[in-house]
């Protein structure tokens, strides 16, 4: 583990501004050191040697045990703000990053796993800011300080200190690598566990009608084993680890102590300066020994922030950043031998794909399940970047312009219409905002909802409303928009046909482009144009029969 990740410093200006405060504390607290030494070594000479009067040197001292605290009081107040910060920049440029990768790249990354990174995981940051970084700060200014002071009063001392000192950082990189594989370790377990809990939960009442509830125990004691597993040789090295710096450093403390004892026998040496030694020589090792029970603390919330760059480092689709997108109002939107590859598939999940949507046309897009129709979706939204092919709009190429201009021009609706927490209005206001209430209820009445409540409250994920319903907030919230061309995922699943044939009508009285996925004949009878999509296996035989 490197001791500051450069990323960390690149990304958050916080963590800088942390390690210049950091680096002054770390200074004036070895300056403060080196003076209550030469303080302490001078009352206790002047008291044993002189019989002299130390109250002086007392009020000296107790001001630099005081200012000492205080710095420390400034270091904690520091840290903590600085991790706050740290950690709310990092957790506002991973959501940005994953927004732009989009929801497909999403829902292949394990949400559930992402969740758990960025809240839980990246808390571990804390005692990385809170204590790891000013100990190593500590750690590379208050041993040069004390050594140099050391050298002044006794060389052999002070070589003795600058030998053994280096054993311990060699030790903790040795005991470093192997903890950095059991934080890793650990960090997956915590996933899985997160996403395994994730998925028993939101899946309970289906396995409890098919009477597999009680079968999930062994599988959750399983996940906790390992999670269990993994944390105890984590603490186990821990310990270890903490022990083995200990032994270190007290044993080079007693080599020093006996050399000074010595060398004060033999007269070689004043009581002064040997106090001054003896009292600075554990300072020496402090810092470095504290580092390394930091190490521990802090691993986990390295390895998360490790994650945290993984997921920023993803490479984004390469698109241009034009915003003269044409108006899809006029110009038609095509989509000409378009092939999608989901990464780690063998098979295409739409190969050779064509479509021209002519302004104003409501056209359905049909094909068996799996044939590629919500891929269609992703691509015309910029999701889904084609192995091969192009969608254009006014002759130039999708890909030309920026994503989040291009995706003004498109209402959508997708499988699952992704309600979140609040009323019916809140989220039919999505689509625009300033909607008034009288044109949300419009939007409500096209799309079919006009009986829903304003005010009607709505859970997480759509929770209180039934599946039709929040497909039909979902188009509402589509329609709301400005937008000139609707996407629509199975929009009218879960009405009956007098409802279904009344949203149709709604949409086409909206005047706009309409590409929707439907499979029941009535719909698809209603609409202006029939295109399928084929399975990839299905497209490559029709290109043979062709042929
Ligand atoms: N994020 C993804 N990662 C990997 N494969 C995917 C992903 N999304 C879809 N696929 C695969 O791509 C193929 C096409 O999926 P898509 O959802 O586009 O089909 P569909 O026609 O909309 O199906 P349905 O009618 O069942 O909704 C399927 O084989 C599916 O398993």
């Amino acid at each position: 583990m490197k001791p500051v990740d450069p990323r960390l410093l690149r990304r958050a200006r916080s963590a800088q501004r942390f390690l210049v405060a950091s680096v002054t504390i770390g200074v004036a607290t070895g300056l403060l050191i080196i003076a209550q030494a030469i303080l302490l070594a001078r009352g206790i000479t002047d008291v044993v040697q002189r019989d002299a009067e130390v109250s002086g040197v007392a009020l000296v001292l107790a001001s630099a045990i005081a200012a000492r605290a205080g710095l420390v009081w400034a270091q904690e107040v520091v840290a903590q703000r600085a991790a706050a910060a740290v950690k709310s920049t990092l957790r506002r440029q991973v959501l940005e990053h994953s927004l732009k990768l989009g929801p497909v790249w999403l829902s292949g990354e394990r949400s559930s796993a992402l969740t758990t990174l960025l809240t839980k995981g990246l808390d571990d940051l804390d005692p990385y800011f809170a204590r790891y970084l000013p100990q190593m700060v500590l750690a590379s200014t208050v041993p040069a300080g004390v050594i140099g002071w050391m050298a002044t009063g006794d060389l052999i001392a002070a070589g003795t200190v600058l030998v053994t000192l280096p054993l311990i950082p060699i030790f903790m990189a040795l005991i470093g690598w192997a903890t950095q594989a059991h934080s890793r370790r650990r960090q997956r377990a915590l996933a899985v566990l997160a996403h395994h809990f994730a998925d028993v939960v939101s899946g309970l009442p289906t396995l409890k009608l098919f009477g597999r509830a009680r079968a999930q125990e062994s599988a959750v004691r399983r996940v906790t084993d390992k999670h269990r597993i993994a944390s105890m040789s984590s603490l186990r090295l821990a310990f270890l680890s903490s022990f083995a710096l200990e032994l270190l450093a007290s044993i080079s403390v007693a080599l020093v102590a006996v050399g000074v004892g010595l060398r004060l026998v033999d007269g070689k040496l004043g009581l002064e300066t040997a106090l001054m030694v003896l009292i600075l020589a554990p300072e020496a090792y402090l810092p470095l020994r504290q580092v390394g029970i930091q190490f521990h603390a802090s691993a986990d919330g390295v390895a998360a922030s490790e994650e945290v760059f993984r997921v920023m480092e993803t490479p984004l689709p390469a698109r241009g950043d034009r915003t003269d997108v044409p108006d899809l109002r006029v110009s038609p939107l095509c989509m000409y031998d378009v092939a999608v590859r989901y990464p780690g598939r063998e098979q295409s999940a739409l190969e050779g794909f064509d479509l021209e949507l002519r302004p104003g046309e409501v056209v359905a897009l049909t094909g068996p399940s799996g044939a590629g129709k919500s891929t269609v979706l992703s691509v015309l939204l910029g999701f889904v970047e084609p192995e091969r092919g192009v969608v254009v709009a006014g002759g130039r190429a999708a890909d030309e312009f920026a994503p989040a201009v291009w995706r003004r021009q498109f209402g959508w609706v997708p499988q699952r219409p992704g309600l979140r927490m609040g009323t019916v209005a809140d989220n039919v206001r999505l689509g625009r905002p300033d909607a008034s209430d009288e044109e949300v209820l419009v939007a409500l009445t096209t799309a079919g909802a006009g009986e829903l409540r304003l005010d009607k409250p709505v859970g997480e994920q759509g929770q209180l409303l039934s599946g039709g319903q929040q497909r039909r907030v979902a188009l509402a919230r589509a329609l709301i928009t400005d937008a000139p061309v609707l996407l629509l995922d199975e929009p009218t699943a879960g009405l009956d046909a007098d409802a279904e044939a009344a949203v149709i009508n709604g949409l086409r009285a909206s005047a706009r482009t309409v590409l929707m996925v439907a499979h029941r004949p009535a719909l698809v009878a209603a609409v202006d144009r029939v295109v399928e999509a084929l399975a990839a296996t299905k497209a490559d035989e029709k290109d043979l029969m062709a042929s």
